[in-house]
């Protein structure tokens, strides 16, 4: 699917990956929706419409997706990069982790991303198809390596994108019939303000993890992918590792 002049959501778009994918998008024609629960200043680029909101409310978030179709008009592209990653071990200092904490990383990363991609592929498939194929739209999700290697302290965060990773071939199969391809990327260790929070002696081990390239990886380069996914009508149910070959050890 071409990017130009296509609606694209984005959720997370006010920092690090999602942020990332706005600038790009923007650059190359697309009119840009950002779905956070924190809104930058309004200095930012009138070519984006900001929406504040939680991905794990129902009525917030249909609402907002009501406002951008009627603002922007017809949802074609929903990226999905909302997501928070605190860390704790099953059983740490304070003993066992809290139950509550466990429940709100799977809330945001896992339910959230249901939350809002079941609400963007409503408003596609009532769309009138695009091309001879029938393409409505494109959904793509954000795991991370941590779906498949987490870390010590991870149990929660990996569960959560595990999900996410699982969800993306039944997803894809819901609505392949109506003309919309559903995918995820499972990023290696990113430089965002999220990474940004985690402390050096965990950090330094990781870059070193990496293959090649031996750093962080760029947030440009996870828009790319997401911008190569969108426009690549063959890629459908995969869940895509970027991440310089990395595979994380326990710590
Ligand atoms: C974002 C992405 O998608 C990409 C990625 O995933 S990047 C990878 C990100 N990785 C992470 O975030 C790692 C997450 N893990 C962590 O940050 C840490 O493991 C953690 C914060 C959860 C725990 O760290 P910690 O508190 O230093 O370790 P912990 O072992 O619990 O405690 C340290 C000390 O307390 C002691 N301790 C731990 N549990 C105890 C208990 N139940 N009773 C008594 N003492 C205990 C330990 O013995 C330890 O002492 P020593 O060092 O002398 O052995
Ligand atoms: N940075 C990294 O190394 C990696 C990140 N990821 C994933 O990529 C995604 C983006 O991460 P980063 O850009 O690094 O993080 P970030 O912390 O820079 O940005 C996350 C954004 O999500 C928003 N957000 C969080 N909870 C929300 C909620 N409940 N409702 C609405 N918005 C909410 C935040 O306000 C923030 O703007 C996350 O899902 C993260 O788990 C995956 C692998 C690696």
């Amino acid at each position: 699917m071409n990017i130009t002049d296509k609606v694209v959501v984005i959720t997370g778009g006010a920092s690090g990956l999602g942020g990332a994918c706005v600038d790009w998008f923007v650059r190359h024609g697309a009119k840009v929706a950002v779905l956070d629960r924190r809104i930058p200043d309004p200095t930012a680029d009138p070519q984006i419409v900001y929406l504040e909101a939680d991905v794990t409310q129902a009525d917030s978030v249909a609402a907002v997706m009501d406002k951008i179709a009627e603002q922007l008009g017809e949802i074609r592209v929903c990226i999905n990069c909302a997501g928070i990653a605190p860390a704790g071990k099953t059983v740490g200092r304070d003993g066992a982790l809290a139950l509550d904490k466990f429940r709100q990383v799977i809330d945001v990363n896992l339910i959230g991303s249901f939350n809002v991609l079941r609400l963007a592929a409503e408003k596609m498939l009532a769309l009138e198809p695009l091309d001879a194929d029938g393409a409505r739209g494109v959904i793509i999700n954000t795991a991370s390596v941590a779906a498949f290697e987490g870390q010590i302290g991870q149990a929660a965060y990996a569960a959560s994108k595990g999900g996410v990773a699982a969800m993306t071939l039944p997803i894809a199969r819901d609505l392949g019939p109506r003309g919309v391809r559903v995918n995820t990327i499972a990023p290696g260790v990113f430089e965002t303000p999220m990474m940004a929070g985690l402390n050096e002696e965990f950090v330094k081990p990781l870059e070193q993890a990496v293959q090649f390239p031996k750093r962080l990886g760029r947030a440009e380069e996870f828009a790319k992918l997401a911008a190569h996914i969108v426009d690549n009508d063959y890629l459908n149910g995969e869940v895509i590792r970027l991440d310089g070959g990395i595979r994380m050890g326990p710590r």
